[in-house]
């Protein structure tokens, strides 16, 4: 019987184990109380065990590590690791790995032994069509019905989709020929070759990092595919994207590269018009027709979106559950282009879907169909490197690999860090340029400095916008541009987190930077919650208010009857909400990686402190590095925290990849 657990050494208390039920659940609190689990994780358990009062506690222990494991982004549970790596699995620290040794000489010890105990419950089925148990066994994999549902959903949505399409071969080489310069490179112009292969099939991926040309490409293959619709006047196209922000790029992005593709091609086709009918870009939440308080979107395969092309950017953003509505609610005829870059940060919710997707996008894997398609319709030879035998999925993903902004020392740091090389990055790092600079063993406070704008020939910390809310307008006519003004000045800059507690975290440097603004004058001394000035970061959907988890909007007061307003602002759109409305907001001096994605600053401070463990990896780093757009300051408590991070990969379970190629 185990009586108690140390939770410093992870020793327990007693001989050999002997799990029964009653002390499963004693540890398990025990667990939950050193930080090891959520209160959820255990909860989940008990709802098990009363629905099958016969569940092993192997199973019960087995559902509790399923639900700890949803909580950290994976869509299910990988039984194989867990007998065979549980540490490298877990990422506990060493007191729980401790415990859960302790714990393993009564549990099964194989992945096989895992499956057979946990198919003996009526809790777990390995049928989910036929029978409604709460978890669903799939080979190794141990998932939550609903994960189960979306992966599947997904994986089939993607299957049909991706299903080549007899093209019209002509007219598409005609185009392209068009739209494209001719190079006398030997690698393949791979944004022409994407716009090709957009043409076929009703899904197709554009990969890619920062500046090598994603909206470029899909303006161009917008183009295409109105030169050859059937009927071009009534092609119904949308854009949208995670997040508003993003949104309102792509839309920008999209209109901008449209407008210098009229000039080129002329009378022959109205892309001006097109742009203007196209319309805004929206949020995915939108798109979808989200509503409060249910999960259920407004569309649906039974109410279908009207769309002919769907235009989906920041697409490494989409979690599981968001990636399988979306497929569900568009028609089965209608193209989808997912634009994004495959090595950024998964979603914080489960899944790491693009990365799924794209897990060939690097070596191509194109078959001779594909590279006989591509080479008919662009004129191109696929180099020999890059045919193989991928997937259906694969055939329909292109990988963009020249950045055409991205050269200077920003992107070769983004570069090293991405292949985890972190000799590469500490020459870039530590060379003399304006471009990157490095600030290591520091402390919170050399971030606060950074931020009352301590650097100088960057983008000069917050005081700049809080310069212009000095400079209030009095007449009510020019507010709007000066509200503008100041929403467009605070995204210059920006600092941003690995964690969210501490000092080193978004709470700890919201709070001290707040401190030295006022200290300095530039934030009332004497301030509330709402202030004038104050940023602040939307972290709940509200449809109804129409604002979005990860918006971000400035407290200004209201022209007319001076109340604190929260105004956001979508491209040159200007959107205002009653700051006292706002229930579900933080301050956002501060922010972290994950939240700043589908953002660029001119100037980004990157903040990593010594030892976050499992949550400073190379993704995190390297997503906050190409968030910079001109500088880019990286601030250490210490190198060894940066190297560890650069050789820690993301890795999130999931099947979707061996569902789509039939492992
Ligand atoms: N083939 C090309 N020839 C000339 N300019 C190009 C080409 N491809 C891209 N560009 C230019 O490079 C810049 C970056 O392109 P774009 O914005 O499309 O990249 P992106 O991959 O969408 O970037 P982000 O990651 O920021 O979304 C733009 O100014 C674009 O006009």
């Amino acid at each position: 019987m185990i009586r108690r657990v140390d939770t410093h050494s992870g020793d327990l208390f007693a001989d050999a184990p002997l799990l029964d039920r009653a002390s499963l659940f004693a540890l398990l609190a025990q667990w939950t109380e050193a930080g090891w689990l959520r209160q959820l994780d255990g909860a989940f358990a008990r709802f098990l065990a009363d629905l099958d009062p016969q569940a092993s506690p192997a199973t019960l222990i087995a559902a509790t590590l399923l639900a700890h494991m949803e909580g950290r982004g994976h869509s299910c549970l990988l039984l194989d690791e867990l007998a065979s790596d549980p540490a490298t699995l877990l990422a506990w620290p060493v007191a729980a790995l401790n415990a859960w040794q302790a714990l393993a000489p009564a549990l099964p010890h194989t992945a096989k032994d895992w499956q057979a105990e946990l198919a003996r419950s009526p809790v777990v089925t390995q049928d989910a069509t036929h029978d409604t148990a709460p978890l669903i066994l799939a080979g190794h994999r141990l998932y939550l019905r609903r994960y189960f549902r979306y992966e599947h959903n997904v994986a089939n949505a993607v299957q049909l989709r991706t299903t080549p399409a007899a093209a019209t071969e002509a007219p598409v080489r005609a185009w392209l020929d068009r739209l494209f310069v001719a190079t006398a490179d030997s690698e393949p112009d791979w944004q022409k070759a994407a716009c090709a292969i957009g043409t076929r099939g009703q899904l197709a991926i554009v990969t890619g990092g920062p500046g090598t040309g994603k909206t470029y490409t899909v303006a161009r293959l917008l183009a295409l595919l109105l030169a050859t619709a059937d009927n071009p006047d009534t092609l119904r196209v949308a854009l949208a994207a995670p997040t508003g922000k993003a949104a309102a790029r792509l839309k920008q992005s999209i209109d901008g590269a449209l407008q210098e593709l009229q000039q080129k091609v002329g009378d022959d086709l109205p892309l001006t018009a097109f742009a203007e009918r196209v319309g805004a870009a929206r949020t995915l939440h939108s798109l979808l027709g989200a509503r409060p308080d249910t999960r259920k979107f407004r569309y649906h395969a039974g109410n279908p979106l009207e769309v002919d092309v769907l235009i989906v950017d920041e697409a490494s953003m989409i979690h599981l559950e968001m990636m399988a509505a979306l497929l569900d609610a568009l028609p089965a005829s209608a193209r989808l282009i997912l634009l994004g870059d495959k090595d950024q940060l998964a979603s914080v919710e489960a899944g790491a879907v693009l990365g799924d997707l794209c897990r060939d996008a690097e070596t191509g894997r194109y078959t001779a169909d594909t590279a006989g398609f591509v080479a008919r319709t662009t004129g191109q030879q696929l180099p020999e490197r890059y045919l193989g035998d991928g997937n259906a999925l694969a055939q329909q993903t292109v990988m963009l690999r020249v950045s055409r902004r991205f050269g200077g020392p920003i992107g070769q740091l983004a570069l090293a860090v991405n292949r985890g090389d972190t000799q590469s990055a500490f020459t870039v790092l530590t060379a003399t340029d304006a471009a990157v600079q490095w600030r290591n063993h520091a402390s919170p406070q050399e971030v606060v400095s950074l931020a009352l704008g301590g650097r100088a020939g960057a983008a000069g910390g917050y005081s700049s916008y809080l310069e212009i809310i000095k400079s209030r307008p009095r007449d009510p006519d020019g507010y709007e541009d000066w509200v503008r003004t100041v929403l467009t000045a605070f995204e210059r800059f920006r600092i941003l987190c690995a964690v969210r507690d501490g000092d080193w975290g978004v709470t700890g440097l919201n709070k001290a930077i707040e401190t030295a603004l006022a200290a300095q004058d530039w934030l009332p001394r004497n301030r509330g919650e709402w202030y004038v000035g104050r940023p602040v970061m939307i972290t709940r959907n509200d449809p109804g208010m129409q604002v979005y988890n990860g918006d971000i909007g400035i407290t200004l007061p209201d022209p007319q009857t001076q109340a604190l307003r929260v105004y956001f602002l979508d491209g040159q759109e200007i959107r205002k909400v009653l700051a006292s409305r706002l229930a579900d907001v933080e301050t956002a001096f501060a922010m972290t990686v994950h939240k700043s994605q589908g953002s660029e600053f001119e100037h980004t401070v990157l903040a990593l402190p010594a030892d976050a463990s499992q949550i400073l990896t190379r993704e995190l780093v390297y997503t906050g590095i190409t968030r910079a757009r001109t500088h880019f300051t990286l601030v250490t408590a210490s190198q060894q925290g940066f190297e560890q991070a650069l050789a820690r990969r993301t890795r999130r379970a999931s099947g979707l990849y061996e569902r789509l190629t039939g492992i």
